[in-house]
């Protein structure tokens, strides 16, 4: 009679090594909390780095150069989408946005999760250059009035930008169903798990992790030989 055949142990750990990082994308109207989300999840989640874009937006007092944007001129902007160092870009009220390609591509081949404040143009974009690597979450807020007081309470922008950005919110939401995944914001704490549970569950998806495919299929044969020498 043959021995037992030694186990092909998949651990979970195992498993996650050699996954593909993924992209989690989240968009929303301005003021619909998609900022303290992402907070949430970076403090929360290991494994998970922001992606730092660029802009020529003025920087809020609140935020840090590096930290939140890295704040550069026009004439930089231009220099790097001529030299494709971008990995997607976007005009949004009247300012440039754009995505650094190096550090994405960097983080995704060595299994590392980043996640993406942008805008629709934006995410269309990804899904163009890297559909499959890419997780979208739209969030939106519980009403209108709700977004509006939002951003009134958050007491950042003049009142005209405001205005200016709930306009943009109207083309923004008209693409909700373009998302793989929609959130709404009533309660930050069970938004914030939702898309926690959608980063989680989406890192187990088996096509991230190609090799464990042979692991696994090495433990059913291993059984089948079991089997057979019992029979
Ligand atoms: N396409 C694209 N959009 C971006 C990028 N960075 C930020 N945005 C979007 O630009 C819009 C304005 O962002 P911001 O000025 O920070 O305002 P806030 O979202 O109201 O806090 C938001 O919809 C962001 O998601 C980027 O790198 N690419
Ligand atoms: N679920 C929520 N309930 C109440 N206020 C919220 C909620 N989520 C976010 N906020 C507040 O609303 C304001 C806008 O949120 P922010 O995350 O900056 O929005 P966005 O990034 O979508 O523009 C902030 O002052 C934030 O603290």
């Amino acid at each position: 009679m043959t021995e037992a055949p030694a186990a092909t142990i998949v651990s979970a750990e195992e498993a996650e090594q050699q996954r593909r990082g993924l992209m989690l994308v989240l968009s929303s109207p301005s003021g619909a909390g998609k900022s303290t989300i992402a907070r949430l999840l970076l403090d929360k989640e290991d494994n998970l780095e922001l992606s730092i874009s660029v802009t020529t937006r003025p920087r809020r007092s609140s935020e840090v150069d590096g930290v939140h944007y890295k704040f550069l001129d026009p004439k930089r902007f231009e220099q790097m989408r001529e030299h494709d160092e971008l990995l997607e870009w976007a005009e949004v009220h009247g300012n440039y946005y754009a995505t650094p390609r190096g550090p994405v591509e960097e983080a995704i081949e060595s299994g590392r999760d980043i996640l993406f404040d942008i805008d629709i143009q934006g995410t269309y974009q990804l899904y163009d250059k890297m559909r499959s690597d890419v997780v979208s979450v739209f969030i939106l807020p519980p009403s209108i009035a709700e977004m509006k007081s939002r951003l009134f309470r958050r007491a950042e922008d003049a009142d005209e930008i405001i205005a200016k950005r709930m306009k943009t919110a109207v083309g923004e939401m008209r693409h909700w169903s373009e998302y793989d995944y929609v959130v709404v914001n009533d309660d930050l704490e069970r938004a914030y798990e939702n898309v926690r549970a959608i980063l989680r569950a989406e890192r187990l998806k088996q096509f991230r992790s190609p090799k464990i495919g042979p692991l696994i299929q090495g433990m059913v044969d291993d059984l089948e030989m079991e089997l057979r020498d019992k029979d």
